[in-house]
């Protein structure tokens, strides 16, 4: 089958290779030229592990090609997935400015019937308004069929996301439109789940929604936990093992972030408020996460005087295996620190180019070694293996103080208490220096 995928970052990209890898013939479209220029010669201009590999061989193969030339796309596609950008408004609100683009260049280049397939994530009652928009810009006699088919990939596992997902949404009022889409899936042997096309918008916003509230409540349960001296990691695993529980989205941190947990959960509150619906379970989830991602640098406010203090920050991206920054809480902690008066020495194995330009007054390191070299305190702020391997004597070994704050649990207690290191955590006993076991 021809395919059209609008727009080229983690989701469109991901979709596209993968849809190409499953024997379709895919074309992917992008308004940004440098990165069409940078696809078109093999390279990926995200981090994502597998895809690379995966990309150029479909390119060998000639199943994928990547194009700015909207005419020329929209022509080819029988089937068009839209997976453009929708970020938030300042209001929360999702802002469908580049939806709207997509659906004025669909109507100008459509010339044969098409079925349009909203990717992206989108407020309820979205898709209608994608049709009737294409629908005003026609220029050729030809019908659109809508279908709402929301992502659950997460980055850093994307490809793996793509073949192994545990299931496919396919939300739509036409039944022959289901039937092509089921059919274009099916290599995947993903469970298929049908419904209309408002309830498939709902699904991908209470998804998100609710694992931002198994993250919220873990870490409020984490803050208690501190206080009364219990261990979260072993409250979070006798949870999991209930399998009504399960023990995924049950680890305590600093907080969710990335590009659509607090996003979709600003905008579902909007959704809901459009209704008169107070959203006041997610309201508190929210805030929940904002006061989490301060906890850290409030806790070593009430240790040490931060003022002129070097601090090495290990780890920058919103998680482990990606260089994505957006709404990352090394944001909010190195803008904690600098305010401050310390002076920030960060180090992450992936993130660091983007980070530059949102974090332009900390200072970048190449390694873990030079970044706590001399540092009177570490945050430990993303888990990627590399931090969770290095040497825990180099702490002691480099540092002018061994003082660590890890916001990711990186590491047993048990582990660190055969150090000379004060080791501060999320909803564990605090390890002190003078309580050193070996
Ligand atoms: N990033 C993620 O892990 C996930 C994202 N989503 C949703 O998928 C959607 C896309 O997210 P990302 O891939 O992260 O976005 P992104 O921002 O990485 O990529 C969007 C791409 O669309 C392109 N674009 C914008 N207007 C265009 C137009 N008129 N024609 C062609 N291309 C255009 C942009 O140049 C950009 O390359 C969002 O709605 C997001 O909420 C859903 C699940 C996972
Ligand atoms: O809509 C989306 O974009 C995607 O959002 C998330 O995926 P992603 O944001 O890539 O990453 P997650 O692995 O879900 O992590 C999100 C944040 O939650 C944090 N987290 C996650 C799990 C956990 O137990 N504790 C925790 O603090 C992570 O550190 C990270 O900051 C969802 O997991 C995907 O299903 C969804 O498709």
């Amino acid at each position: 089958m021809h395919i059209t995928v609008v727009g080229t970052g983690y989701v469109g990209l991901v979709t596209g290779v993968g849809l190409a890898t499953i024997g379709h013939r895919v074309t992917c479209l992008d308004i940004d030229k440098e990165k069409v220029t940078r696809l078109q010669s093999g390279e990926v201009p995200i981090y994502e592990p597998g895809l690379a590999e995966l990309m150029r061989e479909k390119m060998a193969q000639e199943l994928l090609t990547f194009t700015t030339n909207a005419q020329e796309a929209y022509a080819r596609g029988k089937v068009v997935f839209i997976a453009v950008g929708t970020p938030s408004n300042p209001d929360g609100s999702a802002n469908l400015t580049y939806i709207t683009q997509v659906c004025a260049e669909i109507g100008m280049y459509a010339r044969q019937d098409m079925i349009v397939v909203t990717k992206s994530t989108v407020p309820v009652g979205t898709n209608d308004y994608i049709k009737e928009t294409i629908e005003r810009h026609l220029c050729s006699d030809v019908a659109i069929s809508m279908a709402s088919n929301p992502e659950f990939l997460r980055e850093g596992s994307g490809v793996h996301d793509f073949f192994q997902g545990d299931r496919i949404v396919i939300g739509t009022a036409d039944e022959p439109t289901a039937g092509v889409l089921e059919e274009l899936f099916k290599p995947l042997e993903i469970p298929i789940f049908k419904t209309d096309i408002r309830s498939a918008e709902m699904i991908k916003y209470a998804s998100n929604a609710f694992l931002a509230t198994k993250i919220s409540f873990i870490n409020e349960i984490s803050n208690i936990c501190e206080k009364l001296h219990a261990n979260i990691e072993d409250v979070a695993a006798g949870m999991g093992l209930d399998k009504r529980i399960g023990s995924q989205f049950l680890k305590a941190g600093i907080g969710y972030g990335g590009s659509c947990f607090p996003k979709d959960t600003d905008a579902l509150v909007q959704i809901a408020g459009n209704v008169k619906h107070d959203f006041q379970l997610l309201k508190a989830v929210i805030e929940v996460n904002n006061k989490q991602q301060t906890s850290l640098v409030q806790k070593a406010k009430q240790l040490m005087d931060l003022s002129g203090k070097r601090i090495a920050m290990l780890g920058l991206a919103f998680k482990p295996n990606t260089d994505d920054m957006r709404e990352a809480p090394s944001l909010v902690i190195a803008d904690q620190l600098l305010t401050e008066g310390a002076d920030v020495v960060a180090y992450d194995p992936q993130a660091k180019e983007n980070a530059k330009l949102l974090l332009p007054h900390i200072q970048y390191v190449g390694s873990i070694d030079e970044a706590i070299s001399e540092a009177d305190a570490v945050f430990l702020v993303t888990e990627w293996d590399e931090i969770k391997q290095y040497p825990l004597e180099q702490y002691v070994e480099l540092m002018r103080q061994p003082v660590i704050f890890d916001g990711r649990n990186c590491f047993e207690l048990e582990r660190v208490r055969q150090y000379a290191l004060d080791y501060y955590s999320i909803g564990r006993v605090p390890v002190l220096r003078r309580q050193i076991s070996v």
